[in-house]
């Protein structure tokens, strides 16, 4: 297929990049500032917050005041994780672009996570697809443990085609196919692809993946040879797994932004920025940066 001309970064660090921080809860001016820095360095796509139970993620406990306080940028897309209708009508009411729903490939990280099967996961979701359509407000679909399960070990790319494909059916207008603990090598990643890509097109796929080792930027050069044109990434590789002992965060954005750069493909993102605010952020939290480029141009916190 040949390398897409262009690339939606879609980021995550205020979201995925937060969630697990260990420590007390971040003060939501640095979450806030942070989202703001990531729309000045040109992102166009924030994941921002997550509208999910305080008591499972005490760091998303904040939501409403994130959405609230950031200075909203034209032309940027804000959006937040909703596990429920209850997260629907909390991300509604804070005016959000887009919610996501999020569901696994494996039944253990499904319970793991959001206390249900998948198939209970996919009916929960049809009250948000129905209250967001009367919103008009888009919903992306995510699908976890897509090369690997802590619990389960390897999974079978049919199933991550079947979840995705229900995703897709009722209507998520993007599926974000989540190697969430980082065990994906570029072949497996391809397999899984094609499978998917059997049943959802390419234009409506996104790659998410974790670095844990190490693999994530070799992984994204074979899902964008096969035309993948949406890539889920974190800034300075912010995140982890709780449910997954040493599991590392995103691909740092500014890793992918490097790669795509080499390869001619626009992003619309400005490099230095991005390096800047990656370190920015890693001072705030007085965190190790993960990223490979941040520390070649900028030195390391
Ligand atoms: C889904 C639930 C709520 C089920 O949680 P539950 O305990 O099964 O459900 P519940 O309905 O009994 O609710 C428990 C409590 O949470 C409250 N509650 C219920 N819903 C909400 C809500 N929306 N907002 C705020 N509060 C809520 C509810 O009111 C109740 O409060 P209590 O009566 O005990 O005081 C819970 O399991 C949960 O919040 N899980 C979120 C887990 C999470 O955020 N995980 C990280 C996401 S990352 C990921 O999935 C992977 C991804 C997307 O990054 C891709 C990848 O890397 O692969």
């Amino acid at each position: 297929m040949g390398f897409p001309r262009q690339v939606r970064l879609v980021e995550m660090s205020p979201r995925d990049g937060l969630q697990n921080e260990p420590g007390p809860v971040i003060a939501t001016a640095i979450k806030t500032g942070l989202i703001d820095r990531l729309a000045d360095c040109g992102l166009r796509h924030i994941e921002s917050a997550s509208f999910v139970s305080p008591k499972w993620v005490p760091q998303m406990g904040d939501a409403a005041e994130v959405m609230a306080g950031i200075n909203r940028q034209a032309g940027v897309r804000y959006s937040v994780l909703t596990p429920n209708l209850r997260g629907f009508e909390g991300a509604q009411a804070a005016g959000v672009d887009e919610v996501a729903v999020f569901a696994a490939a494996s039944e253990s990280f499904s319970q793991k996570n959001i206390n249900c099967s998948i198939a209970e996961s996919l009916e929960r979701f049809l009250p948000v697809m129905e209250a967001a359509g009367k919103h008009r407000i888009p919903v992306r679909g995510y699908v976890s443990t897509v090369m690997g399960c802590p619990y389960e070990g390897d999974i079978d790319p049919q199933q991550v085609a079947t979840v995705a494909k229900a995703l897709y059916d009722m209507g998520c207008h993007e599926i974000s196919l989540g190697d969430t603990i980082g065990v994906g090598t570029p072949l497996k990643a391809k397999r899984m692809l094609e499978a998917v890509a059997a049943h959802v097109p390419m234009a409506n796929l996104a790659a998410h993946f974790h670095d844990t080792y190490g693999q994530a930027l070799a992984n994204l050069y074979a899902v964008l040879e096969e035309g993948v044109a949406v890539i889920d990434a974190s800034v300075a590789g912010l995140g982890g797994c709780p449910y997954a002992k040493g599991a590392s965060g995103n691909v740092a954005t500014e890793d992918v932004l490097y790669l795509l750069n080499g390869l001619g493909i626009e992003t619309g993102v400005d490099l230095d920025q991005l390096v800047a605010t990656g370190h920015w952020i890693c001072g705030q939290l007085n965190r190790h940066n993960g990223s490979k480029v941040g520390q070649a141009l900028g030195g390391n916190c």
